[in-house]
């Protein structure tokens, strides 16, 4: 046996970077969250075509055809994706991570000389991919354990880790506007980093985050899309409640949400000197934020959060 290590796979680096080829990004699940950032992920890359995409599936339902539409590498089968990709993307219900990692454990060890090659050549990928995990509550020591893995590369036998790096991404990743929360594992190195790096920055904004954080972010933010959507309804449906027409009522929500996002982002303002900017004595704003305070608006939004980052909690599988 050949000890690998926790070394840096120049090969795969060299092809993400130096324009050699497209790098293979391969989603394992390829559900709501793998389409969102792959629609993003297409958008910047529209030129120069430096990922190829690729995704496999439980079955060949909607979800296959619609990432077949984007034009999107499908299969059915993960070692599709084991044997053509240099970045494997978790991308599956946490209680589906587990049993797919020791899926892919098994598809390495049966992987014999071959299958690495590709009409009498040897296959051009290189067999030691980073595993980026989207999936909520798995924990890098869980997907660690199981990524402990053989393989053979030529003659040799190979034994190591293949590196990861647990995410929670958003699905405004769609349009280019996510919020991408990481922890690098043990065995990734800083070209795995960059590599990472390389695909979330296309598709919105990174922070690199302690590990302990992310079942809060996965509640704060993954989930907080969803919360400030039901806040964005509700403001919509106030208007429609006044009489505004619902098409308008829905399309100023938006607007206004996104607006006072930015003057958060670009003016550096904190929300409560926004409330205050807005809020004039006796006026119209004060007399709503007191029936927003009365209804436990602010209680209710992070009480959300607060039972989400418990959900993400019990949903983390005994290793
Ligand atoms: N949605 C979101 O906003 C966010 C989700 N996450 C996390 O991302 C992960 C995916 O979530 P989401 O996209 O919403 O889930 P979906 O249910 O939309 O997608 C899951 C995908 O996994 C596929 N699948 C199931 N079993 C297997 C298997 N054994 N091999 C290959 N593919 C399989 C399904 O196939 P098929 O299409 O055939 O059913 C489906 O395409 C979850 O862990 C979630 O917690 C994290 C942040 C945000
Ligand atoms: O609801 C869920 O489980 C996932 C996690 C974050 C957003 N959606």
């Amino acid at each position: 046996m050949v000890e690998s290590g926790a070394g840096p796979s120049s090969k795969r680096f060299k092809m993400a970077s130096g324009g050699e080829g497209a790098t293979h990004v391969g989603f394992i699940g390829g559900g709501n969250l793998a389409r969102a950032i792959t629609e993003g992920l297409l958008q910047a890359d529209d030129k120069q075509k430096r990922f190829k995409i690729h995704a496999s599936f439980a079955t060949n339902g909607e979800n296959y055809k619609k990432m077949q539409t984007l034009g999107v590498a499908v299969t059915t089968n993960n070692k599709d994706i084991v044997l053509s990709c240099d970045v494997i993307v978790l991308s599956v219900k946490p209680h589906q991570v587990l049993p797919v990692l020791e899926e892919l454990r098994k598809i390495y060890q049966d992987i014999d000389e071959n299958q690495l090659l590709v009409g009498g050549a040897p296959l051009p990928r290189n067999l030691r991919p980073l595993i980026v995990s989207v999936a909520t509550s798995i924990t890098i020591k869980q997907i660690e354990e199981k990524t402990e893995i053989s393989w053979k590369m030529g003659r040799a036998d190979m034994l190591g880790h293949l590196p990861v790096i647990r995410c929670l991404p958003t699905v405004a990743s769609s349009v280019r506007a996510g919020v991408t929360v990481y922890t690098s594992g043990h065995f990734s190195t800083e070209n795995d980093n960059k590599l990472f790096l390389d695909i979330f920055n296309s598709v919105g904004f990174t922070q690199d985050v302690p590990e302990q954080y992310i079942d809060g972010f996965t509640a704060f933010t993954g989930s907080g899309v969803a919360f400030m959507g039901l806040v964005m309804e509700a403001l919509a449906d106030g208007g429609v409640l006044v009489g505004i027409p619902r098409g308008m009522a829905d399309k100023i929500a938006a607007y206004t949400m996104m607006s006072t996002a930015k003057i958060v982002i670009e003016r550096g303002m904190k929300p409560h000197e926004i409330r205050t900017s807005v809020a004039s004595p006796g006026g119209t704003t004060i007399h709503g934020l007191k029936v927003m305070e009365d209804a436990g608006v602010r209680g209710g939004v992070m009480g959300a959060v607060q039972r989400g980052t418990e959900r993400a909690k019990e949903l983390r599988p005994p290793s």
